[in-house]
């Protein structure tokens, strides 16, 4: 038998009070594909459609009991049985009015006896297609529905504001997020422009615009540079994403995130990576940023810039004596007190350690700068009183302007770090003006730090030694060992023309234990040569006496000679002391402990506290030689040379004269009771090699030398 229905399997329904018209219609329908059931009422029939999905059903309109008609009527009423297509099959050429009664309790056709079995089954056919075409999309519906309502809610939950826009920026979607960050309801938002609620942030690339024909063109836009303003009262900034609708539709899908938060904590990073932490001024790259602006502005305006550097003077002291709270407090303090001293719109920065720069623009003329220069020299000198100690620090200031100084960042630095250099080498606590000899001197200094390094690594730097003369019987007391550079291109070179750039390079550190090892290994030599004791000299600057490895240093090289004799000495100055007496006094009592003795180098050229003469344990005073070069000539140097030898004798400390060039000065300070000589008439520091040992005794001038 062929098949008439070539798609899915039915389930067809046949109600016939006749079992003979069942038969034959079960007969026409039957086939693979087709489930029959057969009902011989229409009560049957209902409760058949009940239990099962029925596809279509075929009612007998005449029956006894329920009519056909009336079990359609009953069908009607029930939702699922509703849209079973009935088909009544009738035996009777039916009036007008019945065949629409019929349709009315829900008929979808008639199909009439004798049936003609080639009609039914086109019939049959085609309403099972319709069926499941309805089947497939109630069920397509059903989908969307869901697809729908899941896309809604990722629409209306997400955080992200969207809207769709038409190619002009009307609204025709908005979803909650939106409503909310505009503060708004969609009823209120659908139809209006999306570009009347958005705004470019100053000094953004057209960003706007860019968007505007993003929108027109149909093309996709990103941007950070836009804000989105909310009720006209402020703007938030967004980040916003366009994207073109797919065709056939116009217009676009954007989404907007509100930004601010994030920006908000960029700033705050931005703002920490230029801002010093202990005083909240500028740091030293925020600095740089500033400088580079105002130069800008400088030039377009036709304004001078002055850059004031500023550094400390003492701060080091303050920390070392009281300890770096005290220090840093001391930092806020002054960082405090120039910000109110300077004019709102100038820029104050901390560099690190002690260093601070205040920026000023538009400054009429070099008077108003030079009045600013003096102002701040006075509110870093006043005294402070932190953590109930008082501190008094001073400043020195390097001062460069725009446009004398150049138009770049770097040598605005520069210029006003050499002047500030140069306020410090000139005695500190005072501004200058940087110039362009400065400059040169600063290439030249560069030039000479650079060799002093080679000197250090070449091993260039030697020992010259020079003695001193016990003036009562000529003989040996010791030598003063000082360092030389021997320099292959200009030779011999003194020491007051490098040991400062070893000093502030730090290199001196570096140089120490050569030098004292050297010194050591050259008396040792000696000393088996020489009959009687004698002192070994070295010269230690403030920065080698306030080094804590000091102690530690000259103990290894009192050891490393094994002499047990106290034959090593070290000059300090007055102002190493000063600097610091308590630590001064610990540090000296500890080289007294090891056995060292203890000369105050050019004495009467600094503080000459006598107070420290009494307090700290000193052995030998050295008379500064300028007080010997003119004692003849300047009668007030005559009485300080007196005054010195009588009380060294008094306090019991060996005074030892410098500069003794003449035979009249050497007589003098024997007739003054000088103990010791150290100078040219005895001897000019040579390298050891020109001194014969066992060295001395001098013969004296003949005169003197009986009495
Ligand atoms: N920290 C260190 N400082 C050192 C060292 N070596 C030297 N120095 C210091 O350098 C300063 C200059 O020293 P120098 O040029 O060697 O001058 C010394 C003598 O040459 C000079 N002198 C000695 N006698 C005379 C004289 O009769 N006339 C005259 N015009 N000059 C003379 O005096 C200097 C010795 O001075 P002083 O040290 O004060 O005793 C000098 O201040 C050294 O301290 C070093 O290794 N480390």
């Amino acid at each position: 038998m062929q098949e008439w229905i070539s798609e899915e399997p039915a389930r067809i329904l046949l109600v016939d009070d006749n079992y003979g018209n069942l038969v034959s219609l079960s007969a026409i329908l039957e086939q693979d594909k087709v489930e029959l059931l057969t009902a011989q009422s229409a009560d049957h029939g209902l409760r058949l459609m009940r239990d099962h999905d029925v596809d279509i059903a075929l009612l007998d309109v005449n029956m006894p009991g329920k009519s056909g008609l009336e079990m359609a009527r009953e069908m009607a009423e029930d939702e699922r049985l509703a849209e079973v297509p009935i088909l009544f099959v009738t035996g009777q050429d039916h009036d007008v009015d019945t065949m629409r009664q019929g349709y009315e309790a829900g008929a979808w056709d008639y199909i009439k006896k004798p049936i003609d079995s080639h009609t039914l089954k086109r019939k049959v056919q085609s309403y099972l297609t319709h069926v499941r075409y309805r089947r497939a999309l109630k069920q397509a519906n059903a989908e969307l529905q869901t697809a729908r309502a899941y896309y809604q809610t990722v629409l209306q939950t997400t955080a992200e504001g969207i809207v769709v826009v038409d190619q002009r920026g009307y609204l025709e979607f908005i979803n909650d997020a939106m409503c909310r960050l505009l503060r708004s309801h969609s009823a209120q938002l659908l139809g209006a422009n999306l570009f009347q609620f958005v705004d470019e942030e100053p000094g953004s690339h057209g960003d706007l615009e860019q968007f505007r024909a993003a929108i027109e063109q149909g093309r996709g836009f990103q941007s950070h540079e836009l804000r989105l303003k909310i009720r006209d009262e402020h703007r938030i900034p967004i980040a916003l994403s366009c994207n073109p609708l797919p065709e056939p539709r116009r217009g676009a899908v954007v989404s907007i995130l509100d930004v601010s938060i994030l920006k908000y904590m960029q700033s705050q990073l931005e703002k920490q990576a230029i801002t010093d932490p202990l005083t909240g001024t500028l740091n030293r790259r925020g600095l740089m940023q500033a400088i580079d602006v105002a130069l800008a502005r400088a030039q377009r305006n036709e304004q001078r810039l002055a850059l004031f550097y500023m550094d400390l003077d003492g701060f080091k002291r303050v920390n070392d004596s009281f300890g770096h709270e005290v220090g840093d407090e001391l930092l806020k303090r002054i960082a405090q007190q120039l910000r109110l001293h300077i004019r709102p719109y100038d820029t104050l920065a901390r560099l690190g350690g002690d260093e601070f720069v205040a920026l000023m623009e538009s400054v009429d003329n070099i008077e108003q700068i030079a009045k600013t220069a003096e102002k701040l020299l006075e509110i870093v000198s006043q005294p402070q009183v932190l953590k109930g100690v008082n501190v008094n620090v001073g400043v020195s200031i390097g001062i460069a302007c725009y446009p004398e100084c150049g138009n770049s960042v770097s040598a605005m630095v520069q210029s006003a770090d050499m002047a500030m250099y140069q306020a410090k080498s000139e005695g500190k606590r005072q501004y200058r003006f940087f110039s362009p000899e400065m400059n040169g001197r600063a290439r030249a200094r560069l030039m000479l730090e650079s060799n002093v390094r080679k000197a250090v690594s070449e091993k260039e730097l030697r020992l010259y030694y020079q003695p001193q003369i016990y003036l009562d019987s000529g003989r040996l007391r010791g030598f003063e060992a000082l360092m030389r550079w021997q320099q292959p291109q200009a030779g011999l070179i003194q020491p007051s023309l490098f040991i400062p750039i070893l000093e502030e390079t730090g290199l001196i550190h570096a140089i120490g234990p050569w030098l004292h090892e050297s010194a050591a290994h050259q008396f040792r030599q000696w000393r088996s040569q020489h009959h009687e004791t004698f002192v070994m000299s070295l010269n230690v600057s403030a920065l080698q006496f306030g080094s804590a490895k000091l102690i530690d240093e000259l103990q290894r090289v009192l050891e490393l000679t094994g002499i047990d004799e106290p034959w090593l000495e070290i000059e300090v100055t007055e102002s190493a002391l000063i600097d610091n007496v308590e630590f001064a006094q610990q540090q000296l009592q500890q080289l007294r402990d090891l056995g060292v003795r203890i000369a105050i180098d050019d004495f009467g050229t600094g503080y000459s506290s006598l107070a420290y003469l009494r307090e700290l344990p000193i052995d030998t005073v050295k008379i500064d030689r300028s007080f010997t070069a003119s004692m003849f000539e300047s009668n007030k140097d005559a009485v300080i040379v007196q005054t010195i030898v009588e009380l060294g004798r008094r306090l019991q400390m060996e005074v030892v004269a410098e500069g003794v060039e003449t035979e009249a000065q050497l007589q003098w300070l024997r007739e003054l009771g000088c103990d010791i000589a150290q100078g040219y008439w005895f001897s000019r520091p040579q390298p050891p090699e020109e001194f014969p040992f066992p060295y001395g005794p001098f013969r004296l001038p003949a005169s003197t030398a009986t009495e």
